[in-house]
């Protein structure tokens, strides 16, 4: 898996892969890393399939019983928070999960990672998964506060591009979301083989289009 997420002066862009493995076996290249908790609130995905998925949507039960309970809805903090909590009773038990939750409240963007080791951070820019060092290497050389949100977009999909090219448990499509304070809207879902910069040839380069 590649995950990545950075805030910039447009917003919050979140960008991932969609591939699923087992050792050397694909299980898929169509799983959504990217958990839509609420408008204003997403979860992106990283180690045990079953892990993330599971704890990630109970997280999205958690924060929409916090604004029934609470008439408002839950802030990024307080939603990494509960799934920090969620993680760190379970710490030593075996969940493999590496997290970030981002999104958009009352006190602007919000970008936190969130992992099974019961670590939680705040940060600006951070990378997830087994691809995550191809990603920074690309996203940490083209990542400017002042990036519009088109070059935001690209240097999220660009990252993760160079890391599905180079690790073999990522691959499949690169979906990418992009939070205002409006909320987040999704504005790529291209399949990587249809991808290619001007570093590589033409798509049938990329190892993901079998020859
Ligand atoms: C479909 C299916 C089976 C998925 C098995 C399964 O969890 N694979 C994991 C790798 C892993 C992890 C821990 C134990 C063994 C195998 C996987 O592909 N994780 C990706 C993210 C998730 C959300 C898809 B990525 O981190 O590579």
């Amino acid at each position: 898996t590649t995950t990545l997420g950075f805030i910039f002066q447009g917003g919050v862009i979140i960008a991932v892969d969609s591939r699923a493995s087992q050792g050397s076996y694909i299980s898929s290249q169509t799983v959504k890393k990217v958990i839509e908790i609420n408008p204003h609130l997403l979860g992106t995905m990283a180690g045990g399939a079953a892990d993330c998925q599971f704890w990630e949507r109970n997280l999205g039960r958690q924060c929409r019983l916090y604004e029934l309970a609470n008439g408002k809805r839950i802030t990024v903090r307080g939603a990494s928070k509960l799934l920090a909590n969620t993680m760190f009773s379970y710490r030593g038990m075996g969940l493999s999960m590496g997290t970030m939750v981002a999104g958009w409240d009352e006190a602007g963007p919000g970008l936190y990672y969130v992992d099974s080791d019961g670590q939680r951070t705040k940060g600006k820019l951070f990378s997830v998964g087994s691809g995550s060092l191809y990603a920074y290497g690309v996203l940490d050389e083209g990542y400017r506060w002042d990036l519009s949100v088109e070059e935001a977009v690209e240097l999220g999909q660009r990252s993760i591009y160079h890391a599905t090219f180079r690790d073999a448990a990522s691959g499949g499509t690169v979906s990418a979301y992009h939070v205002t304070q409006e909320g987040w809207t999704k504005v790529r879902g291209e399949d990587v083989g249809q991808l290619h910069f001007n570093y590589y040839p033409a798509p049938e380069e990329h190892p993901c289009n079998s020859k």
